[in-house]
């Protein structure tokens, strides 16, 4: 059975790119077989594991969800890329924007993207979608076509009014597009604990909503290595396997699978 899980925040910079790099790697040395998929133009996550010039790659989302709108005959394979590290990545680019504009017009425009990974989830373990910093129609489209929603928290500012927002949209979409949809976890991410600010941030997080949500035990530190990775092209258990960001995703990715159990 496959799980796809969306990774989302409409605010920029958290971290989503980051985990969805790490928990994908990190769920592929676990023996998964994982799928990435960049829902994102700025193509950050395709940059992230190597392909630095997304805009030169001929079949993205883009590409394909445009097949889907014009009832084509997809084939699996087409666009998939093998990155090293065992996983697969359906990557994207600018043209993911122009998309977005376009589906404006068409039929059952939240399905698009469900459509395509129905199809595909038979191959896979688990489907991670990096999600653009918004809560427009590419964000629905990957909401609709998830089983949950992994929210990175950037532990550095005030979450709570941005995130009310959020888990309204999830819950809008739960009720009328995807019963099955649940929250996997709010993740703390960039979580620097020599300072009191971020450990009183994260106590907020809890007691406003550890009870109503699953916030994961784990946390991800900051740390100028894991802001490394994303230049490398590969991910932190590459980069610097020893140190406390690949551990703290290690933990993560063992919280996901238990939330599988
Ligand atoms: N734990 C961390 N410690 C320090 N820097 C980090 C950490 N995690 C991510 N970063 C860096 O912070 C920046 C934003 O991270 P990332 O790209 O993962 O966020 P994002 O939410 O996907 O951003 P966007 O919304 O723009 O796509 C990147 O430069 C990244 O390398």
């Amino acid at each position: 059975m496959c799980k796809v899980i969306s990774v989302v925040n409409q605010k920029g910079g958290v971290g989503k790119t980051t985990t969805t790099v790490n928990v994908g790697i990190g769920l592929a040395r676990e023996g998964k077989k994982v799928l990435l998929i960049d829902a994102d133009p700025q193509g950050s996550l395709t940059a992230s594991l190597g392909y630095e010039e997304p805009d030169d790659l001929r079949i993205t989302l883009a590409t394909i969800m445009m097949d889907v709108i014009n009832e084509e005959e997809i084939s699996l394979e087409d666009g998939i890329l093998h990155h090293q590290e065992n996983v697969d990545l359906l990557p994207a680019n600018i043209e993911l924007s122009a998309l977005e504009v376009t589906m404006g017009n068409v039929m059952s425009r939240e399905m698009i993207m469900k459509e395509y990974i129905d199809a595909i989830r038979g191959r896979y373990d688990y489907i991670l979608i990096d999600c653009m910093p918004s809560l427009g129609m590419m964000t629905i489209n990957a909401l609709v076509s998830s089983d949950s929603v992994l929210i990175p928290v950037q532990a550095a500012y005030l979450p709570v009014k941005g995130l009310q927002q959020l888990i309204k949209t999830i819950l809008t979409v739960k009720k009328r597009l995807n019963r099955k949809l649940a929250i996997e976890g709010i993740l703390l991410t960039m979580v620097d604990f020599r300072t009191n600010y971020a450990r009183d941030i994260a106590s907020r997080v809890h007691t406003t909503y550890g009870s109503q949500i699953e916030v994961f035990e784990n946390v991800i530190p900051m740390s100028v290595k894991a802001a490394e990775t994303s230049a490398e092209g590969k991910s932190i258990y590459m980069h610097c396997p020893k140190g406390k960001v690949a551990e703290a995703y290690k933990n993560l990715t063992q919280e996901v699978l238990k939330n599988e159990k």
